[in-house]
């Protein structure tokens, strides 16, 4: 029921001891305002004047407004440590995001990242600022109002004292409900992200294929589920409040109606008996708002959870990764260093590297390549083969889970670090343009760039016919919700990327003319070659005419490196390169070779 994870908190154990004393404080006026108030009336009751009530009145009074002030003071105090941890959360999540890249996305799905990120951190701030002071309310309140109703009245208390556990007993059972339920939803939820995110992105496809009618049923049934948990929760939530209500109410006729015979008997004192009365609703008051609380707050508890998971997941992930691998032989292994800079006599070097996919699949099995500074190295193979896998690894999105690698003769567990991805430019089969100017996404590796640069990168790439048609030209907003840009545009402003950082001297490309017509690719063709000089490049493709500009061609099957050599020599031999060019040419794709 209590949630662990908050224990792991930066700064809880001080915000946990200021409550304590909040609410110790808040227990302590509850009893004093209970007892001026028992004060007056009994005065009243035994005839006095008004006179004589009005101390224990203004008394009564003045507990009232400390403890408006108290608990405005604990909401602010709660407040500002919420904002803090959901702060840091994002800072640590969005860290993460980018740390891992592609690969932490396409296992969480972007929907479910972007709901966590957005949603899931309000939805933890929201459950920090509410837990947390009812958790320490109720403890540290009921102690505080037992012992002055122990003081004044043992039977009460021991009627009192019996309700707190049987309270607890049931919010633990309820709670273990509650929590399957909110967890059911939360998965519903991110399922929900995930698909609506998918079906935005495949509205083209769904709409050519006259599927977006019955892809909108299918939305409509994940949202009938998530629909169906949100109520179950509700129901729970609901019964839970009014079992604990009745627990509560049973709990105060039984004090009342003990406290009432014994009144009447002459056993007890009309003052006591009215300042144990109303002390009772105080005792059960933050048992039944924790019980509330605890409802309307488990989105967050469950929010929490999945970013820690994401955020210590990818840590381990990241750890697991230097392991495993040929760090457990060399200590010294180490991520690459910030300052590394590839040069003409760099050589990086890859040896029994494997990689498998969470889902178990075995993407890459043993490859063993060495590269140099200003190589440039074909990837080809059937589709699956582990192209894409391979520049994937090799751009610092992935890290193997087996094998070493070796960079400047160093040994490195992996090249997820700031050090080498700064030297990289990659380039994919659909680079992502982002919703900016044309002249801020071709800057997006040098947002410093002057004007005559981005212009200079822009004309090396052939995109000022882009810029004379759109009507601010480079200031032109481009990308989701702007102006569109056609396949081969997009790719020209990835390459003018490359070219405005002639700093990153790693050129990595997945397919990157897999969706362009072959009279586009052949005009890109002429602007990438230029680029190529002088740089290590790693180019996936199925179209083999691209095979001819390499040093070394890698031919992959099934995760292996079966073939490598240059275009000539592997040409020459039995294996993919002569059966692909002997079956499609060397002009056309080898999907179905
Ligand atoms: N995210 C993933 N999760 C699980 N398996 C994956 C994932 N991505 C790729 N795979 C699998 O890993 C293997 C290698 O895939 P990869 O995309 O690297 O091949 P490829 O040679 O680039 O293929 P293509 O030419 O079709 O792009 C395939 O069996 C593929 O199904």
């Amino acid at each position: 029921m209590i949630d662990r994870s908050l224990f792991s908190l930066p700064g809880i154990r001080a915000a946990l001891a200021q409550l304590a004393a909040i609410n110790a404080a808040l227990g302590a006026l509850a009893v004093a305002q209970a007892w001026a108030l028992a004060l007056a009336i009994s005065r009243l009751w035994a005839g006095g004047a008004l006179a004589s009530s009005l101390v224990p009145a203004t008394v009564f009074l003045a507990c009232y407004v400390l403890r408006q002030a108290t608990r405005t003071l604990q909401d602010s105090r709660m407040e500002r440590y919420a904002g803090e941890r959901a702060g840091e959360l994002r800072r640590n999540l969005l860290e993460r995001i980018y740390d891992e890249g592609p690969a932490l996305v396409q296992k969480t799905g972007s929907g479910g990242i972007s709901a966590l990120a957005l949603e899931g951190i309000s939805q933890v701030e929201t459950y920090l600022e509410l837990i947390l002071p009812k958790m320490v309310g109720v403890v540290a309140i009921p102690v505080v109002i037992l012992i002055a109703i122990f003081a004044t009245d043992w039977t009460s208390g021991i009627i009192a004292l019996a309700c707190y556990p049987i309270t607890v007993l049931y919010m633990v059972m309820l709670g273990k409900t509650a929590q399957e339920r909110a967890a059911r939803r939360h998965a519903e939820f991110m399922r929900l992200s995930n698909h609506f995110i998918d079906s935005l992105r495949g509205i083209e496809t769904l709409r050519l294929f006259g599927r977006s009618r019955a892809h909108a049923g299918r939305i409509y049934s994940v949202s009938e589920r998530f629909r169906e948990a949100t109520m179950k929760t509700i129901a729970v939530a609901t019964l839970s409040s009014a079992v604990l209500d009745l627990i509560a109410t049973f709990g105060l006729a039984g004090i009342a109606i003990l406290l009432g015979f014994r009144l009447s008997d002459g056993e007890v004192a009309l003052l006591p008996a009215l300042f144990v009365l109303i002390m009772v609703p105080d005792y059960f008051a933050p048992l039944r708002a924790f019980a509330s609380d605890f409802h309307a707050s488990l989105d967050g508890k469950n929010a929490l959870a999945a970013i820690t998971g994401v955020v210590s997941g990818a840590r381990a992930h990241s750890t697991n990764r230097s392991s495993g691998t040929a760090a457990d032989a060399d200590p010294s292994q180490a991520s690459v260093d910030d300052d590394f800079s590839w040069g003409p006599r760099s050589t990086l070097e890859l040896s029994g590297v494997c990689y498998s996919y969470d889902s178990g699949q075995r993407a890459l099995s043993d490859i063993s390549i060495v590269l140099r500074g200003g190589m440039r190295v074909g990837l080809v193979g059937l589709s699956g083969a582990g192209k894409s896998t391979l520049a994937s690894l090799l751009a610092g999105f992935i890290a193997p889970s087996a094998g070493g690698i070796r960079l400047d003769g160093a040994a490195v567990s992996n090249l997820c670090s700031q050090g080498w991805r700064h030297q990289v430019a990659y380039i994919p089969q659909a680079p992502y343009i982002f919703h900016a100017t044309l002249a801020q996404n071709i800057a997006f590796y040098r947002p410093d760039a002057t004007r005559e640069q981005i212009e200079d990168a822009a004309r090396a790439m052939g995109l000022m016919d882009l810029v004379g048609d759109l009507p601010q030209g480079l200031h032109t907003v481009i990308g989701e919700a702007g102006r569109p840009l056609s396949g081969g545009e997009s790719h020209r402003v990835a390459l003018a990327r490359a070219f405005l950082d002639p700093s990153r001297r790693v050129l990595i490309l997945d397919e990157p003319t897999a969706h362009l017509d072959i009279e586009t690719e052949m005009e890109l063709k002429e602007t990438l070659l230029p680029l190529f000089s002088d740089r290590l490049v790693v180019f996936a493709t199925h179209r083999l005419h691209w095979v001819d500009q390499m040093d070394l061609v890698l031919v992959m099957e099934s995760g292996r490196l079966v073939q490598a050599g240059s275009p000539a020599h592997l040409k020459g031999t039995q294996g993919y390169l002569a059966l692909a060019g002997a079956i499609n040419g060397s002009e056309t794709e080898t999907h179905h070779a």
